[in-house]
């Protein structure tokens, strides 16, 4: 075993005992690694150059300088040319926070990020956290600059209380000097006097506390899960909101569970109680994940319009994957006039989970300005990979390598004519830029080479390590190249690696 590297001064005999082996051959990048990293012998021949970024574990080495004028670009940063419909710069939206008001927003396209990682994500089977876990993400948050934290369920025991109210001493008060930023910390609790007394006592060291009082609002809970009538459940969502008022909290939110298969005439109807007893926003649940984008759209639509006093609060949209989805239908809520988003990171939640936060983020970003009215979040998308490390890390919960903005391949490239259109545009196959969602890019290109790559892809990387070759010396090294590939193509996870961010193409016959 040897490795291909720029101080090989045999060209030929390198590549021929390179595809003489009968080992594994590392063909793309390990996320958990930095470059530099990257071993060079050892039992697998790794081709150094093909490592696209140099992804590590960002709360440890995310080091690109914070730069605070990028911070609030309101749309992805250009890849090398702008293409016309995606990515471009936008005027940077005022650097300083602005003022919180519940039910307010600073301006009409203004988009909350409810993120719900802490609370709605640990739900996700398997996902549970410890509480210096909780803290430590409940930091990163901050660092993503989300608006709102749900951070847990204080009435559901004990430890989750303590957790619950450390973040909201901790996190909840801790103001970044430059821009006034400080995260709204909110505690979920059922339609239950204990519940709330529990939350407020968690979340009342916040600077800015926040309560999500959710009740059934479906033929189907009302009936069979919380066995009340209609009215019961108006008359206990109201009285729950105006018990919370008196405890102190200012920011009161109402969630209608199952809202996504609920008449629309009663959640009218429970909206409109609601903001009569005083609720600052209300969100409606897709909790079953059941809803079309089209579908979903249409009832935020509908309540928007038919909802007393509505235009008042806050509007919130909270949906759910089963269908895959979650992403559509929160873009579709938005669209529809919805300005707050509840996610989680990556997308964790109940069974096949909640919204993605980095999906609908930069969804917004890079699309936000065209076809959506110029709607925009105040995200630090820099934030994104370092946050989805660390749920990852510790729920366990990894991603796919093809998870949209946050998966090993996103910005990596197999085949000959998206690596031709790359090395000669970036603009011709990515419309975001790594740098835009923390991912470090190295010196090359994210070009992995494989059984589907053509002599462009090649070229560039044989030049990378130091050599120039002519056509007729690249047509007879590209042909040995592609016969090595015909052996095997399987791709399979790196042994070696944690998670599936390593791809190692085995060519054992
Ligand atoms: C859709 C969502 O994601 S909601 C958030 C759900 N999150 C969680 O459940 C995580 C934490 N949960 C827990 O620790 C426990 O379920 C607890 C402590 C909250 C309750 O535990 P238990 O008292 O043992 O009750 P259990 O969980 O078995 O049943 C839930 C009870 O809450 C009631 N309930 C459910 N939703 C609501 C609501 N919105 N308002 C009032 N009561 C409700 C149910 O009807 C049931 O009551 P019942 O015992 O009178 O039938
Ligand atoms: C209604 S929001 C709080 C409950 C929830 O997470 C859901 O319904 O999906
Ligand atoms: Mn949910």
């Amino acid at each position: 075993m040897f490795s291909i590297s720029s101080q090989n001064n045999s060209l030929t005999i390198s590549f021929l005992s390179f595809f003489s082996r009968t080992y594994s051959i590392v063909m793309a990048s390990s996320l958990l690694t930095s470059p530099g990293m990257i071993p060079t012998t050892g039992s697998a021949v790794v081709l150094r150059s093909v490592l696209p970024f140099g992804f590590s574990l960002p709360s440890l080495r995310l080091t690109r300088p914070y730069n605070k004028s990028s911070l609030f670009i309101s749309c992805c940063s250009p890849v090398s040319e702008k293409p016309a419909t995606s990515a471009i710069d936008l005027k940077p939206v005022v650097e300083r926070w602005p003022e919180y008001i519940p039910h307010k927003l600073p301006d009409k396209n203004y988009v909350r990020v409810f993120d719900t990682t802490l609370r709605d994500g640990e739900q996700a089977p398997g996902g549970a956290l410890t509480p210096p876990q909780k803290l430590e993400i409940a930091r990163q948050l901050a660092k993503l600059r989300v608006d709102v934290m749900e951070v847990g369920f204080p009435g559901s025991s004990e430890e989750e209380f303590e957790t619950v109210r450390t973040i909201a001493k901790t996190v909840g008060n801790e103001v970044d000097e430059e821009t006034g930023y400080v995260p709204v910390i909110c505690a979920i609790a059922r339609s239950k006097e204990r519940d709330i007394e529990a939350a407020w006592e968690a979340v009342k060291y916040a600077k800015r506390p926040k309560i999500l009082i959710f009740t059934s609002t479906s033929d189907i809970h009302m009936k069979y899960k919380l066995k009340k009538t209609k009215e019961e459940v108006i008359e206990m969502a109201a009285s729950s909101i105006r018990f919370a008022k008196s405890l102190g909290f200012i920011d009161v939110q109402l969630g209608c569970e199952d809202g996504g298969r609920s008449e629309k005439e009663f959640l009218c109807k429970i909206l409109g109680e609601a903001i009569k007893a005083g609720a600052t926003a209300v969100n409606v649940a897709d909790t079953v994940g059941i809803n079309m984008p089209e579908e979903y759209g249409e009832l935020v639509r509908y309540l928007k319009a038919n909802t007393p006093g509505i235009d008042d609060i806050l509007f919130s949209v909270h949906c759910h994957n089963d269908l895959g989805v979650a992403t559509a239908n929160t873009i579709a809520g938005v669209c529809a006039g919805a300005r707050q988003v509840e996610v989680t990171v990556n997308g964790i939640g109940e069974r096949s989970g909640n919204a993605p936060l980095e999906e609908v983020v930069m969804a917004l970003k890079c699309r936000g300005a065209y076809v959506m009215d110029g709607v925009y979040t105040r995200i630090d998308t820099r934030q994104i990979m370092a946050t989805s490390k660390m749920v990852q890390e510790y729920t366990g919960l990894y991603v796919q390598p093809h998870k949209p903005i946050v998966g090993a391949n996103c910005f990596v490239h197999e085949s000959g004519v998206h690596q031709d259109g790359i090395l000669k545009n970036r603009s011709t196959y990515e419309i975001l830029s790594p740098e835009d969602v923390g991912v470090v890019k190295s010196q090359n290109s994210g070009i992995v080479l494989g059984k589907l790559s053509g002599r462009h892809a090649v070229k560039d990387r044989l030049k990378e390590l130091g050599y120039e070759l002519d056509d007729e010396k690249l047509n007879d090294i590209f042909s040995r190249f592609r016969d090595l590939t015909k052996q095997k193509k399987v791709f399979s996870h790196c042994p070696s690696s944690r998670s599936h961010m390593c791809l190692i193409y085995d060519r054992r016959m």
